[in-house]
């Protein structure tokens, strides 16, 4: 296999779409905050606020439909201007990271976002409202492969972007070895746990 189909965002075919886990929230209920410091998904100053809900199974045009889906919304303020009245691209990114990174999680542990691919189909004027559509097309031993769609002020609304991505399976290791101790004593982290975390 090449460098470049290893890194490939197409599903595997051996890849499978595991179902919900149970102690996930159910369809239609919304999915609470993972960080109450983030920036995609608290209620946090600067962050972009974004709201998500599980979704149900359905397909799009007539295909069977997966098992686990996110719905997301988030309002384009004034502060997430690129150009005059319309959205930052990196805004747009920033709302399918979260939508996108909140499929994974209702099947395994937590989850990083590994490669982000976006395709920007319309302008996003400000003042509008972003609706997010997330779905699991496959997962390979650690690699959780998801798509989404964005439309603008309604789920059925005009086509805005797309994006793939693939989001890599992580142990609590990663964020104790990683985050900053502050951050992390503040969600019940101890200071002997980040310190063994590091060696
Ligand atoms: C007390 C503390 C508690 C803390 C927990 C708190 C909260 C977290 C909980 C849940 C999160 C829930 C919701 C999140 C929602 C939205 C948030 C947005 C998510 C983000 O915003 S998150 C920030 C940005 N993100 C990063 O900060 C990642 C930096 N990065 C790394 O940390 C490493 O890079 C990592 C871990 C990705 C991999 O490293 P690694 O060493 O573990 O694994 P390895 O490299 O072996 O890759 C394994 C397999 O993935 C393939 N692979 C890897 N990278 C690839 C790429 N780029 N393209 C194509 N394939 C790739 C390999 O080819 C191999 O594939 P194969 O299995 O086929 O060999």
């Amino acid at each position: 296999m090449t460098q470049a189909s290893a890194r490939s965002l197409d599903v595997p075919a051996d890849a499978t779409i595991p179902s919900r886990h149970p102690k996930a929230p159910g369809v239609g209920e919304r999915i609470p905050p993972h960080n109450p410091a983030c920036r995609g998904c608290a209620d946090v100053p600067g962050g972009i606020h974004m709201e998500s809900w599980v979704d149900d199974d359905r397909g799009e045009g007539g295909d069977p439909g997966v098992g686990v889906a996110v719905r997301s919304r988030m309002a384009v303020t004034d502060d997430m201007q690129g150009g005059p009245g319309l959205i930052h691209g990196g805004y747009l990114m920033a709302a399918f990271d979260e939508c996108l990174g909140s499929v994974a999680p209702l099947v395994t542990r937590s989850c990083v976002t590994a490669r982000l691919e976006t395709d920007f189909r319309a302008p996003v004027p400000v003042g509008t409202t972003l609706w997010l559509r997330a779905r699991l097309d496959g997962v390979l031993r650690r690699k959780y492969f998801v798509s989404a769609e964005a439309r603008l002020d309604s789920e059925d609304g005009p086509l805005v972007g797309t994006a793939r991505a693939l989001f890599v399976q992580v142990d609590l290791q990663h964020f104790l070895r990683h985050g900053r101790a502050e951050d992390l004593e503040a969600i019940g982290a101890s200071a002997e746990q980040i310190r063994a975390a590091r060696g």
